[in-house]
């Protein structure tokens, strides 16, 4: 079955949706005292898809629910986020694909004359297809009868919805703070748009530049390095952490400096900060990027490049939000929550009938997981007691071949074993040894799987190699549910799939072999 969200997205919307007998939700429903009537069980601020995945769960509990879009249906993943991106990746990754002629020669196809792309035709995949999703997402609004109003909305008070420019104020029994995140672009780095540029420009893909400077190897570092590379740029990665892909897994940030990084046009600065960026003008000025060691704060070199593209993280997007007006104090402008995604005053108390959930509130900014947390947040006002399991939400980095993870890594699972008392172990299976992946011809990269030697219960799992997005599912799973080696070992994978890579390193858990 489609979840709502994915429904949605791909405009199987719901309008025959199975609506629950109308719930009595939170604060008003259980307060004893007589009170104007709210005009919406449910106010939702920013429509992303934090938003939308909670509008659409509270339609289905019976719930009179409205969204303030602030003209942004389907808010960063789908405008400026996961599904341009996710466009640019499979064209460009066609691209690599067929300019590869080696590997084409080892299956036996041969191409005749040099493969080439139109980069305006890249672009428009990409812009299209987030028109199309967002529309779809609209459409799967109005067919469920949420109302949608087009102004941003602001606190009044906890449950009082100010919509900014039309002089008008709403009152709900509930209200979720969705409005996500915006790039952070760090002091001494001056953008233009043009030579020095965000990822709400880059997806745009204006134009390809020869050298790209890409300040942070995280998620959209990489990928963008993914992209740029097959179009055919050079790329200079500058990071302030030590070692590149910091927050990977460190066996498999190793791997994937060895299988995205190495073999490509690309070079690496870490250990240090851009500590000052200036635009230049295309075909007349270089752009530059002052570097500064990370501990000595002493200059190491100043580059001039064609593009310098801004990867350093998000930062919350509560301008205007009214949160002054409710006791909320920001903690680096992230609103607080419980593990119900009820906000908390400055005292730490919960603040009845205001909920958050998403980027803003900061605990994982991935786009199924604002929307896990949206239905979470209706579960909880709906009287049924949920909290998300966040071990249990797999992400994944689209690069080709592509990273993915559920967990904690090795390190912080070590650390956690030590404090909670069991030993850990780990188990790997490979895609060389895999016969779907060397038919395709991607032998490279591994599955790690950590668990607890104790139980046998899965801790967290590692990927990179083709199709690793796709593969982590299982695993996620797994975690959700409890489920042990034993019993993932003893599920039958089909034959010839990637799956059996994973199959390998449950049963290599256990101390079986898979073949
Ligand atoms: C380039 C890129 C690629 C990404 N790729 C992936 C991916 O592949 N997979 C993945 O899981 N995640 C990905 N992400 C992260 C993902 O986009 C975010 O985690 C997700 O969009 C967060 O959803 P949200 O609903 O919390 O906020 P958002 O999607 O940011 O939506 C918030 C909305 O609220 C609006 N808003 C702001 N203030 C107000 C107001 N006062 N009133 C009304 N509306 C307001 C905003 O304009 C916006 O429309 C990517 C992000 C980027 C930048
Ligand atoms: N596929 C996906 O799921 C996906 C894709 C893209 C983005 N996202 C989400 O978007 C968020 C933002 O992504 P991101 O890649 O911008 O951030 P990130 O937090 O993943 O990585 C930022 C990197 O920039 C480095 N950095 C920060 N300041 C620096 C400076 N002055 N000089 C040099 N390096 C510096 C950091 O050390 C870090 O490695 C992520 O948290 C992720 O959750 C997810």
């Amino acid at each position: 079955m489609l979840s709502a969200f994915s429904a949605a997205l791909s405009g199987a919307y719901l309008p025959s949706v199975h609506l629950a007998p109308r719930a009595t939700a939170g604060r008003g429903a259980l307060s004893g005292l007589r009170m104007a009537e709210p005009d919406f069980d449910l106010v939702i601020v920013g429509c992303g898809v934090g938003g939308h995945g909670a509008a659409l769960h509270a339609v289905s509990r019976g719930l009179k629910v409205a969204v303030c879009a602030g003209e942004d249906v389907g808010g960063t993943c789908v405008n400026r986020g996961c599904v341009p991106s996710k466009a640019l990746l499979a064209a460009s990754g066609r691209v690599r694909d067929m300019q590869n002629d080696k590997h084409l020669a080892a299956m036996g196809v041969k191409l005749e004359g040099a493969v080439t792309y139109d980069r305006q035709g890249v672009a428009d995949h990409a812009n299209n297809l987030a028109s199309r999703v967002q529309g779809n997402l609209r459409g799967s609004l109005t067919a469920l009868g949420v109302t949608v109003f087009e102004e941003k909305g602001s606190l009044a008070g906890p449950t009082s919805i100010e919509l900014v420019g039309a002089g008008k104020t709403i009152e709900a029994k509930n209200v979720i703070l969705a409005t996500g995140s915006v790039p952070f672009v760090p002091p001494g780095v001056e953008t233009d748009g043009k030579t020095v540029f965000t990822s709400d420009e880059a997806l745009k893909l204006e134009w390809v530049p020869d050298w790209i400077a890409i300040i942070g190897s995280g998620y959209i570092g990489l990928e963008f390095s993914d992209v740029y590379t097959a179009l055919g740029s050079e790329v200079t990665f500058i990071e302030a952490m030590p070692k590149m892909m910091p927050f990977f897994d460190r066996q498999i940030a190793q791997l994937a400096d060895r299988i995205l990084i190495r073999p490509r046009a690309i070079d690496s600065y870490t250990n240090v900060f851009a500590s000052e960026v200036t635009p230049g003008i295309p075909g007349e000025r270089p752009a530059t990027v002052k570097m500064i060691d990370a501990n000595t704060k002493e200059h190491v070199e100043t580059i001039e490049v064609d593009a310098v593209m801004v990867c350093t993280g998000r930062k919350p997007f509560s301008e205007g939000l009214g949160l002054e007006n409710v006791n909320v104090e920001t903690n680096r402008g992230f609103v607080p929550v419980d593990d119900k995604m009820r906000a908390l005053d400055k005292d730490g108390n919960v603040i009845d009938g205001l909920w958050c959930i998403g980027d803003l509130n900061g605990k994982m900014m991935l786009a199924h997981a604002a929307s896990a947390q949206g239905i979470s947040a209706v579960e909880n006002m709906c009287g049924h007691e949920h909290v998300l399991n966040h071990d249990a939400v797999p992400a994944a980095c689209f690069t080709h071949p592509e990273i993915a993870m559920v967990g904690p890594t090795e390190e912080q699972a070590k650390e956690r074993a030590e404090k909670e008392g069991w030993e850990m172990g780990i188990a790997q299976g490979n895609f060389k040894a895999n016969s779907k992946a060397l038919a395709e011809g991607e032998g490279e990269g591994i599955a790690k799987v950590i668990f607890r030697k104790d139980t046998f219960e899965v801790v967290a799992v590692h990927i990179i190699g083709i199709h690793a997005a796709d593969l982590i599912q299982e695993c996620a799973n797994a975690i959700q549910h409890g489920t042990t080696l034993q019993e993932l070992s003893m599920t039958v994978h089909t034959h010839p799939t990637l799956c059996e890579v994973l199959d390998e390193a449950f049963k290599a858990g256990l101390g079986r072999s898979a073949h």
